[in-house]
């Protein structure tokens, strides 16, 4: 921010923010919007992008939640002909859009009385937030207290940990990013794009052959579960890999084999996959797996069987799971998703991915990654052991963990959402569109 002049950074956020706000109203003229202004520079942004509106001909109302309003953003939005009130009481009742222009990155988590009364009056009117929900942590992505549930967030510079990560993610609505022109540091949170995954998909060098592919093995189901070690050899056997082994009993590999007769048995793997329907196996699974010295993709029955540390592994909780390894309630890591995936990944000196709407995977280092993919049709039973075979191949490709495992990920939520295609999605659809979803954007290479 230090390269330009505040005003200049100001004008462009305000810009960005009428025009998605002209946008979503589908013309300026005849249209009313209430703004709530906070103290500080977010109010700033919604005065100013107010008196952007009112000179299309919107019919602009400001909210002063506060003795003191940004005064320059004050002073425009009355000269473009915008009205301020300081009570509820006397706004025009009806407008087409509130935006809410509270607070931004400086304020702190929670709403005061006033804002809260405001925004009860309003309930039902769509509500675009200037830069973020007001009264969510935009650092962590938490929520303590009330906040606004937008349905469009316009946010400036780059996203915030808050766009991201749940529980403050799923406050944001639809995002849209405005390029201010900022010089930006090395983000915490990252979001991988489709560019970045074409780069990372690991694909056949020209004399390639199986085994210089990678190997991938799967140690998983059992008599009461067979299903999830067809599941997980069902997402480890996509073609990422070079070549797929199952162990397990006689009884269960002779069905994997049925079902995938590309599927071999024990030898050499570069990474296993262990524990989905693992049941009272899981233990024994892992312990095989382990003296192997080769990467872990540890799932679902092995993850409560995790002791010491795993370098260059993958731990796939979702959140009950993660709980239970770490000894909390599963509210709890609701709660603060972000802050106990990074926990688990240092406790554990391995990657963990957090799975959920918002999965989440954090390198022991603390970096983190949030997929933007997928679809609340993904929850649904097996999805989670389609995950981890998809996961292993990635690992057995020879992609390091923390790659391996965002990959991966996004690579699931993007297949599940291009099967679902808005409607309900089986675990065996899922799997069966990964290679359908890798075609189409690797064909977008250009
Ligand atoms: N950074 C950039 O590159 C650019 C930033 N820009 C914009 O600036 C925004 C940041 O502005 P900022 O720093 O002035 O802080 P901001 O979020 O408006 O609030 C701070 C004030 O709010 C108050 N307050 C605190 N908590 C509260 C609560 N819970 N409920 C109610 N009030 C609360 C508290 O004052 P108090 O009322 O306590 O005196 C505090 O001083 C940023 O999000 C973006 O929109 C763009 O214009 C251009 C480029
Ligand atoms: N509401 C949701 N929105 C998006 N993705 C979801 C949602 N719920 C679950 N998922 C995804 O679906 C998968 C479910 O995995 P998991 O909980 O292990 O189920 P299972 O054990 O039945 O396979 C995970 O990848 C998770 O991220
Ligand atoms: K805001």
């Amino acid at each position: 921010m230090a390269r330009l002049h505040d005003g200049a950074l100001m004008e462009r956020a305000a810009a960005g923010l009428a025009a998605a706000v002209l946008d979503l109203l589908g013309g300026g003229y005849g249209r009313r919007v209430l703004l709530l202004v906070g103290s500080g520079d977010n109010g700033g942004d919604g005065l100013l992008a107010g008196s952007m509106l009112a000179r299309r001909g919107v019919r602009v109302e400001a909210l002063l939640l506060s003795d003191h309003a940004h005064a320059a953003g004050l002073a425009a939005l009355r000269a473009a002909g915008g009205l301020t009130v300081r009570e509820v009481r006397d706004l025009h009742p009806r407008p087409d859009v509130v935006i809410d222009a509270i607070v931004g990155i400086g304020g702190r988590p929670g709403l005061r009385p006033a804002a809260v009364e405001a925004l009860e009056s309003f309930a039902g009117v769509p509500v675009v937030a200037v830069d973020v929900p007001s009264g969510v942590d935009v650092d962590t992505g938490e929520v303590d207290g009330p906040h606004v549930t937008a349905d469009l967030t316009v946010t400036f510079g780059t996203h915030k940990v808050a766009h991201l990560v749940d529980p403050a993610a799923s406050a944001c609505g639809a995002l849209h990013a405005v390029d201010i022109g900022l010089d930006l540091p090395e983000p915490a949170v990252e979001a991988l794009q489709p560019a970045d995954v074409r780069r990372l998909l690991p694909q056949p060098a020209l004399h390639a052959h199986k085994y210089t592919r990678g190997v991938v093995g799967v140690r998983a189901g059992s008599s009461t579960y067979p299903g999830a070690a067809l599941l997980a050899v069902a997402g480890a056997n996509t073609g990422l890999a070079g070549m797929v082994r199952y162990v397990g009993s006689e009884a269960v590999a002779s069905r994997v084999r049925e079902a995938h007769p590309e599927v071999v048995g024990e030898g050499r793997v570069q990474a296993w996959v262990v524990g989905p329907g693992g049941g009272n196996d899981a233990a024994a699974m892992l312990d095989a797996a382990r003296a192997d010295g080769v990467p872990l993709v540890v799932d679902a029955d092995a993850l409560a069987h995790v002791d010491g540390t795993l370098p260059g592994c993958v731990l796939t909780p979702h959140a009950g799971e993660l709980a239970g390894i770490l000894g909390l309630a599963r509210e709890e890591v609701e709660a603060r998703p972000l802050a106990h995936v990074r926990g688990a990944a240092d406790r554990f000196d391995c990657v963990v991915l957090l799975k959920g709407h918002r999965t989440l995977v954090a390198a022991p280092d603390g970096l983190v990654r949030a997929t933007s993919t997928g679809t609340p049709w993904l929850a649904t039973a097996g999805a989670g052991d389609v995950l981890a075979g998809l996961v292993g191949s990635l690992l057995a490709a020879g992609l390091p963990a923390f790659d391996a495992a965002s990959l991966g990920a996004w690579v699931h939520g993007a297949a599940g959402t291009r099967a679902s295609r808005g409607g309900p999605l089986t675990a065996t659809t899922l799997a069966g569109s990964i290679p359908l979803l890798m075609r189409d954007l690797l064909a977008r290479q250009g």
